[in-house]
């Protein structure tokens, strides 16, 4: 499937605006945005991206070969260019690695919510989307140049979560996953598509760190129940009580903070939460 901007009619305001932005994208993606490139740019606030030329097919399916880059391991990836406030020129080591993960992100409306209320950690998202991924990566580089120092905390790639997690992290390395609307995959014989599965859960257990917590919501009820009973039958998941998501910040903002649950919020539609702990290793005799 072709999706960069050389697919569009090269006539249309789509394609000017997305050779537009892909150009301003290689030129910022990686720069430390800081008082001299906002001088650079004289100090003009940058427009967010509009979503409406970014628009894309709503599936990407998991199992296709999407010629996706990643590194043979977390050692190996380029984590300064992902975020420059972080990389030490000296020591050549980055003083931060990333701790929270929103998986399958899609326009990023979690990752922007939640990167002032954690400055102290860094974030990725990771969606299979190749336009859903460049309007990401263009809403963080005008926050950034529009809020100097802020945002500096979270990024994005492109990745398919489902096949390269441990490739950029390492075990126990984060504290926090978040599965936000994820695609149902209503049919029975899709289910093996669901982001959520024994196979998988155990790959999350691996990256996330004893005490760490996976962060479920969805508006489809028996999407609900199956991610439900997958962690509940995962011996490394423990479920969180009600009691724990009524206190807990990171649920109040997935309740509202991504474009999914604005779409379900303006339908008035339902939204099921579930939050679960990884439990510690058990001990092997
Ligand atoms: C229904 S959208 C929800 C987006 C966002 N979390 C929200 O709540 O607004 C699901 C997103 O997950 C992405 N996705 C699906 N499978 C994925 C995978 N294996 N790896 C990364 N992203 C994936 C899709 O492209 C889509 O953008």
């Amino acid at each position: 499937m072709k999706t960069g901007p050389l697919s569009q009619d090269p006539g249309s305001k789509r394609y000017a605006y997305r050779v537009n932005k892909e150009e301003n994208r290689k030129e910022l993606k990686h720069v430390k945005i800081d008082e001299s490139t906002v001088t650079s740019t004289k100090g003009k606030k940058m427009d967010l991206p509009k979503k409406k030329f970014y628009r894309q097919r709503a599936h990407s399916n998991p199992f296709s070969d999407h010629q996706l880059e990643y590194p043979s391991c977390p050692g190996d990836m380029n984590w300064g260019k992902l975020y420059p406030y972080y990389y030490n020129d000296e020591t050549k080591e980055m003083t931060k690695k990333v701790t929270i993960a929103d998986i399958g992100c899609g326009f990023g409306g979690l990752l922007v919510d939640l990167s002032p209320e954690f400055p102290e950690n860094l974030m990725l998202g990771m969606e299979i989307r190749v336009q859903v991924t460049n309007y990401v990566e263009d809403r963080i580089i005008a926050l950034r140049n529009n809020h100097i120092g802020k945002y500096q905390n979270v990024n994005v790639i492109r990745g398919n979560a489902m096949k390269f997690l441990p490739n950029f992290f390492e075990k126990a390395q984060l504290e926090k996953m978040f599965f936000c609307f994820p695609d149902p995959h209503f049919k029975q014989r899709k289910h093996k598509a669901r982001i959520i599965t024994d196979t998988l859960l155990s790959e999350y257990a691996y990256v996330l760190k004893e005490g760490g917590v996976v962060y479920t919501i969805t508006d489809v009820e028996d999407l609900h129940n199956w991610m439900v009973k997958h962690l509940t039958e995962h011996p490394l998941f423990e479920r969180l009580n009600e009691e724990w998501e009524t206190t807990d910040k990171c649920v109040s903002i997935m309740r509202n903070a991504t474009e999914e649950g604005k779409k379900v919020a303006r339908k008035q539609g339902a939204k099921y939460v579930a939050c679960f702990k990884r439990l510690p290793d058990p001990t092997i005799i």
